[in-house]
């Protein structure tokens, strides 16, 4: 399958903004089974054949619900997908699994989405360590990094987002998210054409985070205002600082 020039031109554009890939680089490609990862895995292998520099890829998927020793349904259904590609993923059983006591927070009253993702990440990084990959790949678009920027904006007071690429321990680990400017429905379309079936969340959380209400404001945002995705995307990467509150009185916050 070919991908539209536009779309072509935007992966090309992202990969080559944040220097995502380099001739050499074992890449490790943490896959969801979700519609996002999926695609990415086929991009990467896609990009890679016609790309001038040469990359490996370690595709992991963190098995959130094992069967015992054995992989459960879901990592299964992930490796069935991706093996469609000609690629085998390494399961890794997830070390930590969260226990419902209410809504969305375990008995300490803290958030298990945030707890979950982070030991997620942890464990992505050491297995990135044991296999000698120093990159990561995600799978988040550009609605993601909008959202996670009205996130940190409307609940945690600050002016960030996730980074196309992003710097870890002291540069020996990068995350890349080569699928950064383009749009989930963009994505959904081309895993449509490769026929993707994606393994459906089994969280019981899925459907009622913060992140899914950033989901719902920035559609209403959108829906209210033509092109305020591109705006607020090209806002991240033009920040007038001399234009934000900083206190000059001498004060250290
Ligand atoms: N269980 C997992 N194993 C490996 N990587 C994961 C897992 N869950 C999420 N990821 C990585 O983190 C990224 C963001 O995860 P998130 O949960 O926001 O996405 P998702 O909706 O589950 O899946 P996707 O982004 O694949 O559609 C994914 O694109 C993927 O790269």
């Amino acid at each position: 399958m070919r991908l539209s020039r536009d779309v072509n031109r935007r992966v090309g554009r992202a990969m080559h903004d944040y220097a995502m890939l380099a001739d050499g680089d074992r890449v490790l490609v943490a896959v969801s089974g979700g519609m996002d990862s999926l695609v990415l895995v086929w991009l990467l292998l896609h990009w890679r054949k016609k790309a001038p520099i040469d990359y490996a890829l370690e595709v992991v998927h963190v098995d959130m619900e094992p069967e015992g020793e054995a992989p459960g349904a879901a990592a299964i259904q992930t490796a069935d997908l991706v093996a469609r590609f000609g690629v085998q993923v390494h399961i890794v059983p997830a070390l930590w699994r969260p226990v419902l006591s209410g809504e969305g927070e375990d008995a300490r009253g803290q958030d298990l989405c945030f707890q979950c993702a982070r030991s997620r990440r942890t464990q992505l990084f050491e297995h990135a360590r044991q296999t000698g990959c120093t990159k990561i790949a995600f799978g988040h678009h550009r609605d993601d990094i909008v959202e996670t920027f009205l996130l940190n904006l409307t609940c945690a007071g600050n002016i960030s987002t996730m980074s196309p690429r992003q710097e870890l321990f002291a540069g020996r680990l990068s995350l890349i998210r080569p699928l950064a400017y383009l749009d989930k429905s963009e994505i959904a379309a081309i895993g449509g054409e490769l026929g993707l079936e994606p393994v459906r969340s089994t969280c019981p959380l899925s459907e009622r985070t913060r992140r899914g209400e950033m989901h719902q404001l920035a559609e209403h945002i959108y829906r209210q205002i033509p092109g305020a995705k591109e705006h607020i995307f090209a806002a991240l990467g033009n920040v007038r600082l001399q234009y934000l509150l900083r206190q000059t009185g001498g004060r250290r916050p």
